[in-house]
């Protein structure tokens, strides 16, 4: 099996990861973010793929969530492992919590969302009742706990279009609906991946309260606080779960 991992927003290079090579891959649907690094983490064969770009110069609708996963799928990805920067709209979704989401809303729109838009396949509507791949999560769950991280279980991440961040009745309108956490990337890279048959799960680390949900107003500086105290145990995680292969 070889892991697949999506730096996002904090995570553009993986410390710990020892690069061997950098692919320039070309798909049908266009240049993926980034070149597509091939390494080894814990001594295991790895790629990671840094989804905003390296240096990060785009914007979560500009990114091609296309080109980015069928490129991890000719390098050879077996399964993905996305990391994600989030707001945390539930109580437990405290600053500086990883969240393995277990569900997710799509409020986001005008983005190239399948791989079957062609006409020149048979019409194919995936199943995507469980958007995270329970086998992965659980061997997450295994790392987590492993790492001694303070981490939530389960739970719904909703994706908004951004770039900009959301309105305090926007969130609250997420949490009717249900939703845990906040980001901007989570879809359409869940169901591209389903519809390459890429097991895909999600860490994700909470690096703000979203909107409306703390007296002050979100800054970039306080989310890169929280992004420097945190990624580095979610780097140890991603070292742990491949070790356990
Ligand atoms: C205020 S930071 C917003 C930015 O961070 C998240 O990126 P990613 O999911 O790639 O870690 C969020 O989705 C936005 O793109
Ligand atoms: O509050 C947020 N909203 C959307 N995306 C995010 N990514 C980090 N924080 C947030």
């Amino acid at each position: 099996m070889t892991l697949a991992f999506i730096g996002g927003t904090g995570l553009t290079r993986m410390d710990n990861l020892q690069v061997q090579d950098r692919l320039q891959i070309s798909t049908q649907w266009g240049a993926p973010s980034a070149p597509v690094v091939q390494g080894e983490l814990a001594s295991r064969p790895v790629l990671f793929l840094a989804r905003h770009g390296d240096p990060h110069v785009l914007l979560p609708h500009q990114v091609n969530y296309r080109a980015n996963m069928a490129a991890l799928k000719e390098a050879g990805a077996s399964a993905v492992i996305a990391v994600n920067a989030v707001g945390g709209i539930s109580a437990h979704a405290r600053s500086g919590v990883i969240v393995s989401p277990d569900q997710l809303i799509d409020y986001s729109w005008g983005r190239d969302m399948t791989f079957f838009d062609d006409r020149s396949g048979p019409v194919t509507h995936v199943d995507f009742s469980w958007p995270f791949d329970a086998a992965l999560r659980a061997r997450l769950a295994a790392a987590l706990d492993a790492c001694g991280a303070d981490w939530v279980n389960g739970g719904c991440y909703g994706v908004t279009q951004g770039p900009r961040l959301e309105t305090a009745a926007e969130i609250q309108r997420m949490e009717r609906d249900g939703c845990d956490i906040v980001g901007m990337t989570g879809m359409p890279e869940a169901v591209l991946a389903r519809e390459l048959g890429l097991p895909y799960a999600m860490l994700s680390l909470v690096v703000n309260p979203a909107a409306g949900k703390s007296d002050t107003e979100i800054t970039m500086a306080e989310i890169e606080a929280v992004i420097a105290a945190g990624m580095g145990q979610v780097c140890a995680v991603l070292a742990a779960l491949v070790a356990s292969d």
